[in-house]
């Protein structure tokens, strides 16, 4: 190698383990901020502090020459490493109440998120699953929370199947349709009510800068503790009706995961070479494949019944394949001018969403490919 090139390469390998001494003290000053913040209650995630130093440092970082979103990158990277070790120390408890928290289907992949969650804030978290349901009537006996988190095709028959509550205690769900459960839960229990749905899944490293939305079902004031708890795991909360939520998850997830269902049906009906494909494709391709392959690495069951969640009997499902008819029709009609004028009449929909996604995918697409060897 000419030396010229290899002592270069040397300096940079110095560069670099400058960088790794900064960050793992970065990453050391995060977990002494964690365990203040524990101690004073403070939550995992702060939008309002992390926009101030990004906006600081990006000035900085153009100040000295550098691109700000190279110095922003490294910076939300580094970022989501101190929710992990914050994560480990454990979170303030809200609610002082030591009776338990009862997560039924805890066993379940979700529900054993919530437990975990649960127990790193200090509560007492007891387990129900299909191998202990005799232990249901006395561990709920003295609940703080009854928390449900089993299949959304069983949510009803175990909500109409709970023993009596104490009449303080909070009836939560975690199903990702809301309108019947909560009926189910609000004729149980006379108590309060909550339901909620997590938009994430149970593979989530930190429940940083996830959201969960929530249906208020009856006296919200006794739910207040479970929303500062979520609030200090970092999560963010979004508060709708039951049928302004079902409503909008039949756009967002019906949709979602029907196409995603169809594509992947197709493909394999079609039955290409995979790894070719996925050889052949650019980031975006690649992504796309992802988004598509990763439904089938989970549970068929959740899919089903999401999809069959649709309201009015899947009328979404009909309308949504009735439009790839008429797209057909209009390629075949119309060809291309036809499919000009339809693309155009979206675009205007869209507005400036359009350009926005554009602007968000192109970031996305980047990260995609740095991180591709
Ligand atoms: O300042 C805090 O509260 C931190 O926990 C540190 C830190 C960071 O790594 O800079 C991490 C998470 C917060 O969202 C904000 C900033």
């Amino acid at each position: 190698m000419d030396p010229r090139l290899a002592a270069l390469r040397d300096a940079i390998d110095a560069a670099d383990a400058e960088l790794v001494r900064i960050l793992a003290k970065r990453l050391e000053i995060s977990r002494e901020i964690g365990q203040l913040k524990h101690e004073l209650g403070q939550p995992l995630y702060v939008p309002s502090r992390e926009a101030e130093l990004i906006a600081g440092r990006r000035a900085d970082a153009e100040h000295a020459g550098l691109p700000g979103d190279l110095i922003e990158d490294i910076l939300r990277r580094t970022m989501r490493e101190s929710y992990q070790r914050q994560k480990h120390q454990g979170f303030r408890r809200v609610n002082p109440d030591q009776r338990p928290i009862v997560v039924v289907g805890g066993k379940g992949a979700l529900g054993q998120l919530f437990v975990k969650w649960f127990e790193l804030s200090g509560y007492a978290v007891h387990v129900i699953d299909k191998d202990n349901q005799n232990e249901l009537p006395t561990a709920v006996s003295d609940a703080l929370l009854v928390l449900i988190a089993v299949p959304v095709a069983q949510t009803e028959d175990v909500i109409a199947n709970l023993p009596e509550l104490p009449s303080d205690c909070v009836l939560a769900d975690v199903t990702s349709i809301k309108q019947k459960p909560l009926q189910a839960m609000l004729a149980r229990h006379s108590g309060p009510v909550i339901g909620l749905h997590p938009m994430f899944g149970p593979s989530v490293p930190t429940l940083a800068k996830q959201t969960i939305l929530v249906t208020p079902g009856r006296d919200h004031a006794a739910s207040d503790w479970l929303i500062q708890q979520f609030a200090i795991w970092g999560v963010q909360v979004h508060s709708l009706t039951a049928e302004q939520h079902d409503k909008a998850m039949s756009m967002i997830q019906v949709m979602r995961h029907l196409s995603s269902f169809v594509y992947g049906y197709h493909l394999s009906k079609e039955n290409p070479d995979l790894e070719q494909l996925v050889q052949l494709s650019s980031p975006i391709y690649r992504l796309e494949l992802m988004m598509v392959g990763r439904l089938f690495a989970q549970s068929g069951e959740l899919y089903a019944d999401i999809i069959q969640s649709d309201q009015d009997k899947l009328s979404m499902v009909r309308r949504y394949l009735k439009r790839f008819d008429d797209v057909l029709k209009l390629l075949e009609t119309e060809g291309r001018e036809g499919f000009v004028r339809e693309f155009e009449k979206v675009a205007l929909w869209f507005g400036p969403y359009a350009e926005g996604f554009l602007r968000e995918s192109i970031n996305l697409l980047q990260h995609t490919s740095d991180s591709r060897s």
